[in-house]
């Protein structure tokens, strides 16, 4: 990247998160990712430098040995003309979501991460001129714990997405409760994976998000407008997906195409494009196998039929790799918490012992190594504690990442350009799959994370399980066939413009 010669006019408002906010180059396949703080939380220069280099190492040192060299791009760290990002800050404001504008764009450190547009196909640094779409999901933690350290019985019966999806709508962050349950879409199941991807059609959240050619075609870009017509998005896949039942429009072709897109997703998820690789790390799958909240089992149940076998996920897809990680939480939040303290206290007696603790980095081989050692025995020391701390970090990160899935047709006659390929109706299709937002969770956010669970867990376990009849009644009846229910418009998906306290 030149960096003498950056016109803000290149570049456009792409989508941003909780912490970070992320613009793309209108021809060249490239992303600028800045940092976003509260306007009152500045940091200086030195402080923001670090913490995208941080970043960057993680994924080279950490990242990319556990879920695998091709799936996770660090990107670099680069050093912005003030004046560009100054007006680029300018022209993006209008276009960012209301609901996001709590936090500001750092504009006064000038430095930002170059990362490829990952909703490109790999072709870094130039766009590909054929259709891509890309599919991002972010699935969240796909087991439920197993450690004895849990004192609710409840979580080791619902997972935690599923109890949260509660407190979500009760506080207005999202409208309705989805049917989405990551345990479903990291059984290795296919007709589990179907309905979890056909539920975050239904109900995208922050979950799934649909870009054609890097732009959003279907999710939030905004919590308080999300984009969800299903008619509108198979008419999108239409180039990609050719209905198998040769209808070319009405609710039948919907309904086909979409199908089609669920079936090549859960395709590309289970294939193993990395080498086949299973990672640096072997945790075997322990604790419940499927999720009590989930609409799919709690509907085979009813009809008084086994869940469908988990039939467990290849070793190097990244769905296996990504659970991999998650588990390195094996205490979970509860076990976790006393530890957490102990390391607090030791801090407290000797604050100088933080850098070599390596608390705020540097993410190296030696943090690297040190997070290998899975021995669950404890012996009393601050090491042990800082080990289990350092673990649940980067588990808590993997919990939080998102996927993305890039597709494109294969030109007719064309051989497979090095890149993996998966058939479907119209034609074959090339595809790369990435992981985003390795971004390492903070060790301060630890109290947060234990506040938060007890919160989760008690409003599930009152409100909910207590009224069992009407949870089934309102996120799911349970003569319902677990079938895709195509809806009219996002205007009912809409959430409420203000989160509540509950
Ligand atoms: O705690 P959770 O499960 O609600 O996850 C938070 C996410 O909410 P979600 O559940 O996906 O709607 C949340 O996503 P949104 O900002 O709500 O889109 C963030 O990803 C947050 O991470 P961070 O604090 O910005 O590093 C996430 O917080 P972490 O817990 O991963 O730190
Ligand atoms: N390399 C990339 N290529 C294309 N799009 C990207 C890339 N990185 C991020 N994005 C888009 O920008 C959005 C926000 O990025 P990201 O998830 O990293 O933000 P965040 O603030 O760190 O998230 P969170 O809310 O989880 O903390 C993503 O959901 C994705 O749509």
């Amino acid at each position: 990247m030149e960096e003498g010669k950056m016109d803000e006019n290149e570049w456009s408002y792409h989508g941003e998160g909780n912490k970070s906010l992320v613009v793309a180059h209108a021809q060249r396949c490239v992303v600028l990712r800045f940092l976003k703080f509260p306007p009152n939380k500045k940091k200086t220069s030195e402080e923001i430098l670090q913490h995208l280099q941080n970043i960057v190492d993680f994924g080279k040192n950490v990242m990319k040995d556990f879920l695998g060299e091709n799936y996770v791009h660090c990107g670099e760290v680069v050093q912005l003309p003030l004046e560009f990002v100054k007006q680029l800050c300018l022209k993006i404001q209008c276009e960012r979501p209301e609901s996001r504008c709590d936090k500001d764009l750092d504009t006064l450190s000038g430095y930002a991460m170059c990362l490829p547009n990952l909703t490109r196909l790999q072709t870094f640094p130039f766009a590909e001129h054929r259709p891509i779409l890309c599919v991002e999901i972010k699935p969240k933690c796909g087991f439920i714990p197993f450690s004895n350290g849990v004192t609710h019985e409840m979580k080791h019966k619902v997972c935690r997405y599923c109890m949260h999806q509660h407190l979500k709508v009760a506080t207005g962050k999202w409208k309705k409760i989805s049917k989405y349950c990551p345990l479903d879409l990291y059984s290795g199941n296919k007709q589990r994976m179907h309905f979890a991807l056909k539920s975050l059609l239904q109900e995208a959240q922050n979950n799934l998000r649909i870009f054609k050619n890097g732009e959003l075609i279907y999710g939030c870009a905004d919590a308080r407008s999300p984009v969800a017509d299903l008619k509108a998005l198979a008419h999108h896949l239409k180039p990609f997906f050719f209905p198998s039942n040769g209808l070319a429009s009405g609710p039948q072709c919907t309904r086909a195409v979409i199908r089609e897109l669920v079936h090549v997703i859960t395709r590309v998820l289970l294939s193993t494009s990395d080498k086949g690789r299973a990672g640096a790390l072997r945790l075997g799958l322990q604790g419940a196998r499927v999720c009590e909240a989930s609409p799919f089992s709690r509907s085979l149940h009813h009809q008084g039929k086994n869940t469908p076998e988990h039939s467990g996920l290849p070793k190097g897809c990244l769905l296996y790799k990504t659970l991999q990680v998650q588990m390195l939480d094996q205490l979970d939040i509860e076990g976790l918490y006393p530890l957490y303290n102990r390391v607090e206290q030791y801090l407290e007696e000797f604050p100088e012992e933080r850098k070599t603790l390596q608390i705020d980095g540097p993410y190296d081989e030696v943090f690297y190594q040190k997070l290998l050692d899975l021995s669950t025995e404890d012996d009393g020391t601050v090491a042990f504690a800082l080990t289990k701390v350092q673990q649940y970090r980067v588990a808590m990160t993997a919990k939080d990442c998102s996927i993305m899935i890039a597709l494109s047709p294969c030109l007719r006659g064309a051989s497979s350009d090095q890149r993996p390929v998966i058939p479907s109706s119209r034609s074959r299709l090339a595809f790369s799959v990435s992981v985003l937002d390795l971004d390492l969770k903070p060790y301060e956010s630890i109290p947060h994370q234990y506040k938060l669970d007890s919160k989760i867990v008690s409003y599930y376990s009152k409100t909910v399980h207590a009224k069992d009849d009407t949870v089934r009644s309102t996120r799911f009846k349970e003569h319902e066939d677990c079938t895709l229910v195509l809806h009219k418009g996002c205007e009912e998906n809409k959430p409420g413009k203000k989160h509540q306290n509950v």
